[in-house]
């Protein structure tokens, strides 16, 4: 998530670090905290004199600056879409209308019905039924001409009828029959034919329902998934956990999670919204802004040609809260180049108002103790930053980047709660910020910091899995799809578990939530660990280590860390890694290798026998089963492949010891499997 080369920001950083002197570095170390940091460095003549917008003029990428939604170009598109339509290129008149509904300023609201109407006829043509309807009610909302009305009332009882939603289209049959009274600019024989076929339409329907005995309709499909569902009960104090999952703490682990009782492989164990999420500036023409599902039925910001979302309902979430401010800097957030992290911390402030950070600044420096709540920015505060082993050096440089995003929300007009309709220029000579806004640079610029540091080690990448088009009469395969970073977000539940270079839990995502799922059978009381980026199957242990260490400031002593496993192509398969089976607990691994002719063999540690027929027995079947888990797999019947790789890894995990490769070619699949599951787009 790092910063881009490209941009002015780092521009910024370079000339603010070559103007600070001894004097002023020295002044800066010795400061304690995040808004005396942010303050000094706002109150540098250096700071005041960088002039923005000189840089701005030189920069290509990012979308358009000032923001402007542009009538001619929304005009060009529809006409482009129109010709589409000539050619029978629904697909092509579709992305037309919808790049035309992005651009076309909101006070054009005819216009905007028009397109809407256009888009609508798009998608009855490639069988989008839901979102035709979703269309014509949009564009019926904007005021479609009466005159043109009966044509998006009959097409919108004829999308009802493919929905087998009869009682519907009826009431649809009889607005067109009214709206043809209307219909001043059709010729009389067509509105003719029109009205008669509709009153037949009428007849049949009605006589059919009476027949049926008047059915209710079916209710409308659920464009969004439905949110996963935890097992069992929530925890009481971790609301976005399961009660399988507790909390624990130690010196030199900070937090980390702990399995309450022994978890199966499989169990979902924590379903969390983000706190705060942001979505690459890449995806913005494609993705939702909001939630950051792929949409292809774009609705556009009212204000702005930069953001799409896939719905009413997010649309008006983002619109009452971050965007609002957002909406005109975020092409200037772009062409900055600050990382997604730098958006993150900016977006933490700008979902809230000024008034909440002030209520709950005195609370702040106590650890809450209550309800551990996904929205509550207190919690947010106190998730690791590491703040006394940072150097002085780094805090500069975040200082930096802190002192960039209090001027964007100055000029987001955060500071006077009203958010602006358009950025001035001159606004943008000096990186400085007003001095009327000196207690709200304390205030705000000290947390936007604290977010920067909590956000190098709490923050997720948020992934979907892109999949080829499938071929005619064949489903979507999803397990070949393509991982791609979408967005940054941070869960402050799902920020508590600790890192292990061999986890017990896949993470994937379902709508906005991120679902976490166990890949392995856990113990009682075994810590239940998620992973932040390198394996050990793929990774060498001094690689993995000074990742860590490098990004996350610990040094890791997982299990193969400690024991130095070897990677997925060194695993030695001359050997079957047994369990001890003595009486009592031992915790050595008997190797015994595949030809071996005894069948009690002795433990080097506590001297027992473990009886390998047993355990070869109680094996026997889990290749087979493994294999009709991977047919399922390919056929893309994800949730019985599951079950399948389930039942094979109790198997193994009954009488054999990681690591060895069947065991984890079995929890690669059911990892690929789970990921399956959630997220995805065609390409
Ligand atoms: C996302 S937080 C995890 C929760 C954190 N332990 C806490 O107290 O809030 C990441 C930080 O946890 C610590 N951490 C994570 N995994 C660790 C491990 N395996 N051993 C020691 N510390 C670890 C490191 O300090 C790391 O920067």
């Amino acid at each position: 998530m790092s910063q881009k080369d490209s941009g002015f920001f780092k521009k910024f950083h370079e000339s603010i670090n070559q103007s600070l002197d001894d004097v002023a570095k020295n002044n800066f170390a010795n400061l304690e905290c995040d808004s005396k940091r942010v303050s000094y460095l706002c109150s540098l003549h250096a700071v005041k004199n960088y002039d923005i917008s000189e840089d701005l003029g030189r920069c290509e990428t990012g979308g358009d600056f000032p923001v402007k939604k542009d009538f001619e170009k929304a005009r060009q598109l529809k006409d482009e879409g129109g010709n589409a339509v000539q050619k029978g290129d629904w697909v092509a008149a579709l992305n037309l209308y919808s790049q035309s509904i992005k651009f076309m300023p909101a006070k054009e609201t005819e216009e905007l019905s028009i397109l809407l109407a256009n888009r609508s006829a798009a998608l009855n043509h490639l069988e989008q039924y839901e979102e035709t309807l979703a269309d014509i009610q949009r564009s019926l909302s904007l005021g479609y001409p009466r005159h043109l009305r009966y044509k998006i009332y009959e097409r919108k009882a004829r999308t009802l009828l493919v929905l087998k939603r009869n009682q519907e289209a009826i009431t649809a049959f009889q607005n067109t029959i009214s709206a043809l009274d209307e219909a001043s600019k059709l010729d009389k024989e067509k509105r003719q034919k029109m009205r008669t076929d509709a009153k037949l339409m009428l007849e049949i329907l009605n006589k059919g329902l009476v027949l049926a005995g008047n059915p209710k309709d079916p209710e409308p499909q659920k464009k969004t998934p439905p949110k996963p569902k935890l097992p069992g009960k929530h925890n009481t104090q971790y609301v976005a956990a399961s009660d399988a999952i507790r909390i624990e703490q130690n010196e030199t682990k900070g937090r980390y999670a702990v399995a309450t009782r022994d978890i199966p492989v499989g169990e979902i164990l924590l379903v969390e919204k983000p706190h705060s999420g942001v979505l690459l500036g890449e995806y913005s023409s494609t993705h939702c802004q909001n939630c950051f599902v792929k949409c292809s039925i774009p609705l556009p910001c009212p204000k702005c040609p930069n953001v799409i979302f896939c719905s009413e309902k997010c649309l008006e979430a983002a619109q009452k809260s971050y965007h609002a401010y957002e909406c005109q800097i975020l092409p200037l957030i772009w062409k900055s180049g600050c990382s997604i992290t730098c958006h993150i911390a900016l977006r933490m402030i700008t979902q809230n108002k000024k008034e909440y950070f002030k209520n709950i600044i005195k609370d702040l420096k106590i650890k809450p103790d209550g309800t551990y709540k996904t929205d509550d920015y207190r919690n947010i505060f106190h998730l690791v930053a590491h703040e006394n082993k940072r150097p002085k050096q780094d805090f500069l440089h975040r200082t930096q980047m802190a002192v960039f995003l209090v001027k964007l929300l100055e000029v987001s007009g955060y500071f006077d709660n009203k958010p602006r309709d358009k950025v001035l220029m001159d606004e943008l000579k000096s990186m400085g910020v007003d001095e009327k806004y000196k207690d709200d640079v304390e205030l705000i610029g000290g947390l936007v910091l604290k977010n920067l540091e909590v956000l190098q080690f709490n923050a997720h990448e948020v992934f979907e899995l892109q999949c080829s088009k499938p071929k005619v009469g064949q489903c979507v395969i999803k397990h070949y799809g393509r991982s791609v970073f979408l967005a940054g977000a941070v869960f402050p539940t799902l920020a508590l578990f600790n890192h292990s270079c061999d986890p017990s839990v896949v993470r994937y995502f379902c709508g906005p939530f991120i679902v976490v799922r166990s890949v392995k059978n856990i113990k009682k009381d075994d810590e239940v660990s998620e992973n932040y980026g390198p394996i050990f199957t793929t990774v060498p242990k001094e690689k993995r280590q000074a990742i860590l260490q490098d990004q996350y400031w610990f040094t890791c002593d997982c299990g193969p860390c400690k024991e130095n496993w070897p990677l997925y192509v060194e695993m030695n398969e001359n050997y079957m890694r047994f369990k001890c089976d003595s009486d009592r607990p031992c915790p050595n691994v008997v190797a015994v290798p595949h030809d071996c002719k005894e069948f009690m063999v002795q433990c080097g540690l506590c001297h027992q026998y473990t009886n390998i027929l047993k355990g070869l027995k109680s094996l026997q079947d889990t290749e087979m089963i493994y294999r009709l888990g991977r047919a399922s797999m390919e056929e893309g019947k994800y949730g019985e492949a599951m079950k399948k790789f389930v039942e094979v890894l109790k198997l193994y995990d009954s009488t054999l010891s990681p690591p060895y490769r069947s065991y984890y070619d079995c929890v690669q699949d059911l990892r690929s499997c789970m990921l399956a599951v959630g997220n995805y787009s065609i390409v």
